[in-house]
Formats: C-alpha cells, sequence, structure tokens
C-alpha cells in the first residue's frame, strides 16, 4: 500500500530565494538574518542606489553582506550585475569566471524602484547578452514594458511579445529567468518555451490579486511591481508554482522599504516577505494538496536551472495550531511591514 503522506511535518531540502533584495546599510542588517535563517542562498538583486554595475561593485557588495550576517549564519549570497548599456562584457566574464557574479538583471529602463540605469535600447546591450549565452550564465529580467501608454496590469503580457520573443530570436542561446511572473500569458510562455527560459514566481503573487491593493481602502504594503493581477492570473501561478514542473522556482524578491516610503503619497513598490515566507509556502501547498511538490518549487528546480548542486542540508516545516510572525521588524533606518497574507498561518520551521 502507498504510504500516506504525513500532513503534520514536511522534511525538505535547505530551499534558495532566487530573487532577493537585501539593499544596504541598516535595511541590510536587519533584512539579512530574516532569509540568513531559512535560505541556504540567494540571488541578490542589484538595484541599489547606485546600482552594483561592475564585478569590483559585486565583490564588494558581497562583502558587505557577509559582514552584516549574524554569527554563525550559514548563507550564500549569489550576486548579479545591473546591465547598463556601458555594461563591458569582458567585466562580466571575468565576474562570472571569477564566481563573483551568478547571473546579470536586466531592467528596461524606469520599469521599477531603482531602474533609472537600466536598459532602453536592446540592441545596445546585444554583445553583453551574446558573450552570457556563450559562457551559460543567465540573464534575470524585470520583465515589463515602460511605455507610459500601455496599462500598468498589461505591461508584462506585451513585454513578452515585444521584447522577450524578438530578444529570444535573436540571442537563442541566452539562458533567461523571467523573474517575479504575474500572469497566466507568462506562464504559458514559459510552459511553451522548451529551452533556456525559466520563471521565478513570488510569495505574495501566489496569495494576493490585485483586489488586495485596492478593494476596501488602498493598501501599500500589498503593492509591487509588476502588480499583482487578477484571480485567474493569480490560480495560473499557484497551478504552475505546486505543478513539479522544473521551470518554475521560487524567487521572493521580498523587497523592503521602510514604512515612511510605503506610506507617502506616491510610496514606492515592493512587499516584504522574508520573515513569514515559508510558512505561507507551506500553508498555500497544503490547501492546493500539493505539499510535496514543495520541495521542487522551493529547494530543487532553481539549482538546477542555475547549474548549482541542491542544498544537503534540510529543514523541516510542522502544522499546528497558529503561528504569529511580527508584523513589523525594526531596522536603524524605520519600521519595516512584513508582508500580510490574509489568512491565519500554521506551519513553522522547526
Ligand atoms: N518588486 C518590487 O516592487 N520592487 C523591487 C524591484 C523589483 O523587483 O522590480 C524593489 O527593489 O523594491
Ligand atoms: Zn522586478
Ligand atoms: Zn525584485
Amino acid at each position: 500500500m502507498p504510504q500516506r503522506p504525513d500532513t503534520t511535518r514536511l522534511t525538505l531540502r535547505r530551499p534558495d530565494d532566487w530573487h532577493l533584495h537585501l539593499r544596504d546599510g541598516a535595511v541590510l542588517r536587519a533584512v539579512l538574518p530574516e532569509t540568513a535563517r531559512h535560505f541556504a542562498r540567494a540571488i541578490v538583486m542589484p538595484n541599489l542606489v547606485p546600482p552594483v554595475v561592475t564585478g569590483a561593485e559585486a565583490a564588494a557588495y558581497r562583502d558587505r553582506i557577509l559582514a552584516a550576517l549574524p554569527e554563525g549564519a550559514r548563507f550564500t549570497p549569489l550576486m548579479t550585475l545591473y546591465l547598463t548599456e556601458e555594461t563591458d562584457p569582458d567585466d562580466v566574464a571575468r565576474a562570472h569566471a571569477e564566481g563573483i557574479a551568478t547571473a546579470v538583471k536586466l531592467y528596461p529602463a524606469g520599469a521599477t524602484t531603482n531602474s533609472a540605469s537600466g536598459v532602453r535600447d536592446f540592441d545596445r546591450v546585444r554583445p553583453v547578452l551574446e558573450r552570457m549565452a556563450e559562457i551559460g550564465m543567465p540573464l534575470c529580467v524585470h520583465g515589463e514594458v515602460t511605455d507610459p501608454s500601455v496599462d500598468i496590469f498589461d505591461r508584462e503580457a506585451v513585454f513578452i511579445d515585444k521584447v522577450l520573443k524578438p530578444l529570444r530570436k535573436k540571442v537563442p542561446d541566452l539562458r533567461i529567468v523571467m523573474e517575479h511572473v504575474t500572469t497566466s500569458d507568462a506562464v504559458d510562455y514559459v510552459r511553451d518555451t522548451p529551452r533556456n527560459l525559466a520563471a521565478t514566481i513570488t510569495t505574495h503573487h501566489l496569495v494576493i490579486n490585485r483586489n488586495a491593493i485596492l478593494a476596501g481602502g488602498i493598501r501599500p504594503h500589498n503593492y509591487c511591481l509588476p502588480v499583482a493581477k487578477r484571480e485567474k492570473h493569480r490560480v495560473a501561478l499557484v497551478q504552475a508554482a505546486v505543478s513539479g514542473d522544473r521551470r518554475f522556482f521560487l524567487g521572493t524578491d521580498s523587497a523592503p522599504h521602510v514604512d515612511a516610503r510605503k506610506l507617502e503619497p506616491c510610496g514606492c513598490a515592493g512587499i516584504f516577505t522574508a520573515t513569514n515566507t515559508m510558512s505561507i509556502l507551506a500553508e498555500v501547498f497544503d490547501a492546493a494538496g500539493a505539499l510535496r511538490q514543495l520541495e521542487a518549487f522551493a529547494s530543487l528546480n532553481g539549482p538546477q536551472y542555475y547549474r548549482l548542486p541542491p542544498n544537503e542540508e534540510r529543514i523541516t516545516l510542522e502544522k499546528g495550531g497558529p503561528v504569529d510572525h511580527p508584523a513589523r521588524i525594526e531596522s536603524g533606518d524605520g519600521p519595516i511591514t512584513v508582508f500580510d497574507p490574509g489568512f491565519r498561518l500554521h506551519w513553522r520551521v522547526v
């Protein structure tokens, strides 16, 4: 007889976060322990001010992260380089060969928080992309067009047609990760693409749809980019995440901003989920009857696409009475609100 799954305890390989914002200074020191507690590695986003563009800048940022780690933490930051139209292909290749940079990050200029130095003319970065294709270095993409005439809820779908498809034709050997996908269009595109394309899915996009931002009052803490879409898109994301399909894996996009910056009349985009991500994911996968796929999504598919070994260590999650997480964490620059999924959590990392 097949063994009945144990639905109150779940052991999996230690997870990794394939899309994470750690910031710098006081905020870095406040948020890093939240990720290092559960995650072994993370792809660290380079959108600091000024951005992390060169290999030397990535090495210096990595050193600041390592210096901010709590005593005894076992956590490896995997660094990314912020792609600009001035990026030097040789510098990128060197940083990759030396193990300083794992990937390059493409922000269309103006698409999201701290993306002003991003790419306007994609032909100008062709030489970098071609070199990356040669050496097998992945490109992480913020997949939204910035054309103000395109509706904000359509910017991801339009990006696929107007930017990603042509780019993949021009540089077919480039290995791409579509970051934080939010639409069934992106899920379908990844599913229909046999090679060199994968996608990260965030914690919050598995949980909220656009009502969580706008219904019953405006909720800045649920505002991020790409903005959450209709319920049918959230359902498509959950289906992709629990499917076991190796091309979908966890990138929390945990993006801390101090509350003062979130609550301004023009508040910034980003949701901070590092603190309760594993509890939320267990709840989502449990509700979908797919707890056994959580390891693939959080611990196996990412390393496979990045051609890294999965972690040997294990973590155990346990289901019990309601689990409380702090509503906010303190940083030297002010409080940072932790994402509220809107339902009680019962899973905790033991
Ligand atoms: N996701 C967000 O809304 N914000 C991110 C940037 C990004 O990942 O696009 C940030 O840096 O705050
Ligand atoms: Zn982004
Ligand atoms: Zn991000």
